[in-house]
């Protein structure tokens, strides 16, 4: 009898990571991890193709533990002698833009091991993407050994400048160790609704709060309650720099996170009228109704 599918939200992840190896053990074995861990959840793997450094690791790992294999390879990388040999299923595509427009439609969700440009910009091109709305896919880093601490702290920084939306620098979720990072991933309920910023009435705020922890899992809501009848909050903005709500309501297009709305009524008419957010959920006390994109 077939073994029964291990749990996991994701049919297919795409993994982007060194055409090297890099020069500590630590990264192979970082890579042959992660293999196995999409292998004990039956994930299959999207990947660049060829069988160098990292790619051919993770490849191959998975490959042999049953799970099939996408190569996505531009014609001008398919030679032997710059890619090696391609496990599974292999896609040649004319350019790089190409592969990773493949790369992203063929994938349910995005991990980045420890690589060079190359890994660097597809992984910086799917959290634009995500930025945009372009996907609404789960953008993982496996940050072995703290091989992205500056890369993290230069997002960070990003925020703290004023260049990183405080609510897009969620996108990317990172985890040591890639039992973590899957586990992380696949708590997600939803790519942005995890990292959201509930603004809600003070009227009944204990029942509200309650049921918004029923409603979902959320891996980190911050509930901000609204006096409505001053008509006024003060709103951390994810800067440190308070944001007031005033009686003009256009204020809050100074808002910049990703959001959501919890409640009824006036409240969440003005919420819908603004129209200034990523994401919008919109609940008559304990029913979702509707989830809209601005
Ligand atoms: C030019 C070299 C090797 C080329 N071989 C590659 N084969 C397939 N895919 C590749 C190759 N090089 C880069 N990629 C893609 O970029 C990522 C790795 O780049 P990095 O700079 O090594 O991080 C990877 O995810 C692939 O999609 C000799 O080095």
């Amino acid at each position: 009898m077939e073994e029964e599918r291990a749990r996991s939200k994701f049919k297919r992840v795409c993994v982007f990571c060194g055409s090297n190896s890099g020069h500590r053990k630590i990264f192979s074995e970082a890579a042959l991890e992660l293999g196995n861990e999409l292998v004990k959840r039956k994930i299959d793997l999207v990947y660049g193709g060829g069988s160098v450094g990292l790619m051919g690791l993770i490849s191959k790992t998975v490959h042999d533990g049953g799970c099939h294999v996408l190569g996505i390879i531009p014609k001008a990388l398919m030679p032997h002698e710059i890619s090696g040999e391609t496990v599974g299923e292999v896609r040649t595509v004319s350019d790089m833009h190409e592969r990773k427009a493949a790369m992203a439609r063929e994938s349910e969700a995005f991990v980045a091991l420890p690589g060079g440009y190359g890994t660097m910009e597809e992984l910086l091109e799917m959290i634009t993407w995500s930025q945009l709305g372009i996907h609404k896919k789960t953008v993982g880093l496996l940050n072995v050994d703290g091989y992205y601490n500056n890369l993290l702290a230069l997002f960070d920084n990003g925020v703290k400048e004023g260049f990183i939306k405080p609510g897009a620098r969620h996108i990317i979720v990172s985890a040591p160790t890639a039992k973590e990072l899957m586990e992380k991933m696949e708590a997600l309920d939803y790519d942005y609704l995890n990292f959201v910023h509930v603004f809600c009435s003070t009227t009944n705020l204990p029942m509200n709060m309650w049921l918004l922890k029923k409603a979902g899992r959320w891996s980190n809501l911050e509930i901000i309650p609204i006096n409505l009848m001053h008509n006024e909050a003060l709103l951390e903005n994810g800067t440190g720099q308070p944001i007031s709500m005033g009686s003009n309501a256009t204020s809050w297009q100074g808002v910049t996170h990703d959001c959501l709305v919890f409640g009824y009524g006036t409240f969440t008419s003005l919420m819908v009228d603004l129209g200034c957010w990523r994401w919008l959920l919109v609940s008559p006390r304990v029913h979702l109704l509707s989830i809209a994109c601005s």
